[in-house]
């Protein structure tokens, strides 16, 4: 009875709220109504028993406890799933399957942006070719006078207009998500008719929808998650895993080191220890790395001048090369591994994942998948790093935080 008490004075609240914010403002001079059309998004399908789980939870603190019988009915309406990180060429990005609005697109989950933006039907022709594309189905709904632009830390670009549609993830499914319909896109993404478009993982503060800013995919779906988190399983030269709501314990090693999340740039922030180059005894090491954060929508690991530079001190010939725009040694030099603390853990990046690519057919010169942070402000933690890593990307405690085993 408690309980209901306390839901009926909330639900009554609510009601005299809402009465007071429908009366029309007094300065609307002149026009006797005006309507505000409200596009349902960023919703998953609803059910009873979650959102009864979560008055429980919010009055758990004065003693409310759910009957287990909303519990189990909570548990099995509760969504969880997993999708495949396809590799592109040289793991320069890794491509998961996604069914929006009812066509499967291949796209670049990227926890470094929050914008989830398509190939569309509203792009010219050429720009289409050879990618999958998103037409927005009849179940899409336009947001009205919705735009968005985004541009990446390399210079590319998209923009266009937005739709609520459909978004179906390894079997979780966002009923309404904002889809950000490209009607331009710049030439780095034309190119690469793999990707089909990005899926932002970031946090929402950064979502470039104006005039109404729109949620990431995992916003819209974490309160009908098992838990609310997603894993990374990224690897090398072969296909991982994104996974949502749940953590499978058979993909990593060892346990899982937790450290505290900085979101207010909107982005996967912590703070990284110390370092050392090299296994076993050869080993030097040194001061902290610092602020950080975890992108899977960056290819290579760019850290602190410092640290890069005591990296490649220990690779034969390796040098700054201008044109190619960092390190780059001979292919043949053997490369140490890099080992990071992070949460007083020590984690470590085996050499090999270090030697990136050639640069060109010859095969001589090879590029660094170490790179220094000048410019960028932050050292980022993209794949070159994550391919070794399992990685628990959770807001399922009161703040955001990052877990961290070695796969
Ligand atoms: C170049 C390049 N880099 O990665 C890929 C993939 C490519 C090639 N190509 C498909 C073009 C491209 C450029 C970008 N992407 N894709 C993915 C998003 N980008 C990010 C994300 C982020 N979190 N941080 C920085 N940039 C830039």
């Amino acid at each position: 009875s408690f309980i209901m008490h306390f839901i009926y004075a909330s639900t009554a609240l609510l009601a005299t709220a809402t009465l007071s914010i429908a009366a029309p403002a007094a300065d609307v001079v002149g026009r006797k109504t005006f309507q505000v059309a409200q596009v349902a998004h960023g919703t998953v399908r609803k059910n009873g028993p979650i959102q009864m789980l979560k008055t429980y939870e919010k009055y758990a603190k004065v003693g409310a406890q759910a009957p287990p019988s909303v519990v189990q009915a909570a548990r099995a309406a509760q969504q969880s799933g997993s999708v495949a990180a396809n590799p592109e060429e040289n793991d320069q990005a890794y491509l998961c399957p996604v069914n929006v609005g009812g066509t499967t697109l291949n796209l670049d989950f990227d926890t470094g942006s929050a914008d989830l933006w398509v190939f569309s039907s509203l792009m010219t022709k050429s720009e289409q070719a050879g990618h999958s594309i998103y037409k927005p189905s009849s179940s899409a709904k336009k947001l009205q006078g919705a735009s968005w632009n985004i541009s990446y830390g390399d210079g590319s670009g998209a923009s266009g207009s937005v739709y609520a549609d459909k978004v179906v993830v390894g079997g979780v499914t966002a009923t309404s998500q904002a889809v950000e319909a490209a009607t331009s896109v710049s030439a780095q993404f034309t190119q690469d008719q793999d990707n089909d478009g990005l899926l932002g993982l970031a946090f929402s503060s950064i979502n470039t929808v104006q005039p109404q800013q729109q949620t990431t995919f995992f916003d819209t779906v974490k309160s009908s998650l098992a838990k609310k988190l997603f894993t990374v399983d990224l690897k090398a030269g072969q296909a991982g895993t994104y996974d949502f709501g749940y953590i499978d314990s058979s993909k990593y090693t060892g346990s899982i080191s937790y450290v505290p999340v900085d979101d207010s740039q909107g982005f996967w922030g912590f703070t990284a220890g110390g370092y050392s180059v090299g296994s076993g005894n050869s080993t030097t090491s040194s001061g902290n790395i610092g602020s950080a954060i975890a992108d899977t929508g960056t290819t290579l690991l760019y850290l602190p001048t410092s640290v890069a530079s005591a990296y490649y001190k220990k690779v034969r010939g390796a040098k700054i090369d201008n044109q190619q725009g960092g390190y780059v040694f001979p292919c043949s030099s053997s490369t140490p591994d890099f080992v990071v603390s992070i949460g007083g853990k020590p984690f470590t990046v085996p050499g090999k994942y270090i030697n990136y690519a050639p640069i060109d057919q010859s095969g001589e010169q090879c590029f660094g998948g170490i790179q220094p942070n000048t410019g960028i402000g932050f050292t980022i933690f993209g794949d070159i790093f994550l391919k070794a890593m399992f990685v628990v990307f959770d807001q399922s405690t009161g703040s955001p935080r990052l877990g961290f085993a070695q796969q």
